[in-house]
């Protein structure tokens, strides 16, 4: 496929764009077994701008086994963890000189903002592999001494952390490289093998990830990639016998069901679901960091953001300012193309996801809400315009389900106990946010809100030293910091008798 869009690309981008669908396996792309292809298309103007291999259950079969071939004959595993940490560095380095073109092909297929594309897509993603590389060398066991009366005939009893197998990692497309290194990560710096499925609308850059590890120093057949749908690929990776481990981010229907399929296998598994996330804006907080914090929030990657402001509930004597600034704000956002630097809001990912932003809107209209809208947006392409609901009722699907688009709804509370409520009512628990000058009435606020990440006075920064996952159907496990690599490795007890 070639690229005819408006933008003049990165050689490398444009190159892969027209490459022919191919699996990775075994450190080669191969051909799938005939399934077929399916497009990838860019959001901004709904053409096809490239193709990739549609694998059918055998492919994964492929896949699974050729990782759990590297596992097994330990060719990743076994390496010294100073050596994997290298590669994983030497990794972080490759992505740096090729940072353009991987920017590139994420603002095309998800729609994202270059400017995003570039600072978070791929710039925070250096980071976190020079992080995850840090804890390859950081993996330790515990010593213990025994209580019970045959303890002392034993010089010691302790633990050891070995990688857990093949983890099967099954990415969402919001941040379709960064999220899928969130999985490929920590399997790697634990000396796992891996099979990613990327999402089936954002394919691409897994595809030139795994070519990098490769040419960086992981051995053949440690990271495959499959592409693929989730009703076929997804679920052969998630239900296949060799998978010791699942890691999967979205939505919380499809984590139940690989959920079941982990159980049902006996596998360890991960899972990053959805949020509904409420800030909660009491009178003294001050509304020249409030509105900035609320519109970033909410509109970062078009409101595609697990993690992204939702749900808005403001003491009584801020709200007509708040709304007041929250309307000019929207007003003056400007839309268009990701790959367009200057537009602050991009298409939406897909057809199929714009059309369910907009069901929520016109629910929220049906029930008689107060909807203010931002700019028009192009006929073409998966836009949909910024959107602040005012005082949805409670029971509102677009106040009790994710939305993921660019949509803030906003209610008035008496006080600050009414907004807690409010919050906690939703069955999503991942984040949340506060804001206030009061120390003391943070501190006592961040226990009582049932959310797995509390920002105060600013909303959505997640670090890699930071553990990040949610409480209730948001997900079970925790991503990130000191204990990250846990999630991917077994531990066991060994006990020595005189
Ligand atoms: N927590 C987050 O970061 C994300 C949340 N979402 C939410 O999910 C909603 C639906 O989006 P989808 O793309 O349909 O999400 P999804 O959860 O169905 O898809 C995520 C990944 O799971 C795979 N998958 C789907 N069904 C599977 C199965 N039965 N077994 C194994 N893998 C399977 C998909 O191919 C994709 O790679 C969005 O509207 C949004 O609300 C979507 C993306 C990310
Ligand atoms: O770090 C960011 O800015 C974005 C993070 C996005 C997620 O955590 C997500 O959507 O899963």
């Amino acid at each position: 496929m070639t690229y005819t869009g408006p933008f003049t690309l990165d050689p490398t981008a444009a190159a892969f764009l027209g490459r022919a669908p191919a699996l990775f396996i075994d450190g080669r792309s191969v051909a799938a077994d005939g399934r077929g292809c399916l497009p990838v298309y860019d959001p901004s103007s709904g053409t096809i701008i490239a193709e990739v291999a549609d694998a059918s259950a055998p492919d994964v079969d492929r896949a699974v086994c050729s990782a759990h071939a590297a596992f097994v004959d330990g060719r990743w595993r076994n390496l010294r963890p100073a050596d994997r940490e290298r590669v994983l560095l030497r990794l972080a380095d490759l992505l740096e000189v090729r940072a353009e073109a991987f920017a590139q092909l994420e603002s095309l297929e998800q729609g994202k903002s270059i400017n995003i594309a570039r600072m978070i897509e791929v710039g925070a993603s250096i980071d976190w592999i020079r992080y995850a590389a840090g804890l390859a060398t950081k993996i330790s066991g515990r010593t213990f001494d025994l209580s019970l009366p045959g303890g002392p005939t034993h010089w010691t009893a302790y633990t050891r952390r070995e990688p857990v197998g093949v983890v099967a990692a099954i990415a969402p497309w919001n941040f379709p490289l960064m999220i899928a290194l969130w999985k490929v990560l920590p399997a790697l710096a634990s000396g796992c093998s891996i099979v990613l499925k990327p999402s089936e609308v954002t394919p691409l850059t897994a595809l030139l990830l795994a070519e990098m590890a490769l040419e960086a120093g992981v051995p053949a057949g440690v990271f495959n990639v499959v592409t693929g749908s989730g009703a076929v690929a997804g679920r052969a990776l998630a239900e296949h016998p060799l998978v010791a481990k699942i890691s999967f981010t979205g939505s919380t229907a499809t984590g139940k069901a690989i959920g079941h399929a982990a159980i049902d296998g006996m596998k360890r598994f991960t899972l990053e679901l959805g949020g509904k996330n409420p800030a909660l804006i009491l009178r003294d907080a001050k509304l020249e960091k409030v509105v900035p914090g609320l519109m970033a929030g909410g509109f970062l990657n078009g409101g595609q953001v697990c993690a992204a402001v939702s749900r808005i509930y403001v003491e009584a004597p801020l709200y007509d300012d708040l709304v007041a600034a929250l309307s000019g704000a929207i007003a003056a956002v400007t839309v268009g193309p990701g790959l367009d630097p200057e537009a602050q809001l991009n298409p939406l990912v897909s057809a199929t996801h714009s059309a369910k932003v907009k069901s929520y809107l016109d629910d929220a209209d049906a029930a008689g809400a107060k909807i203010v809208r931002g700019a028009a947006v192009p006929e073409e392409g998966y836009y949909v315009s910024p959107a602040l609901i005012l005082n949805a009722p409670a029971e509102a699907k677009l106040v009790r389900e994710e939305v993921f688009g660019p949509v803030l709804n906003i209610s008035r509370v008496a006080d600050a106990e009414e907004g807690l409520r409010l919050a906690n009512d939703n069955d999503l628990g991942l984040a949340a946010s506060l804001w206030t000058q009061d120390i003391d009435q943070a501190m006592a606020l961040t226990r009582r809100i049932e959310a797995g990440t509390i920002w105060v006075n600013s909303h959505v920064f997640i670090d890699p030293n930071m553990p990040f996952g949610g409480f209730k159907q948001s997900g079970l496990g925790r991503d990130f910091g000191m204990d990250w690599l846990d999630g991917y490795t077994e531990e066991k007890s060994i006990c020595i008798a005189h």
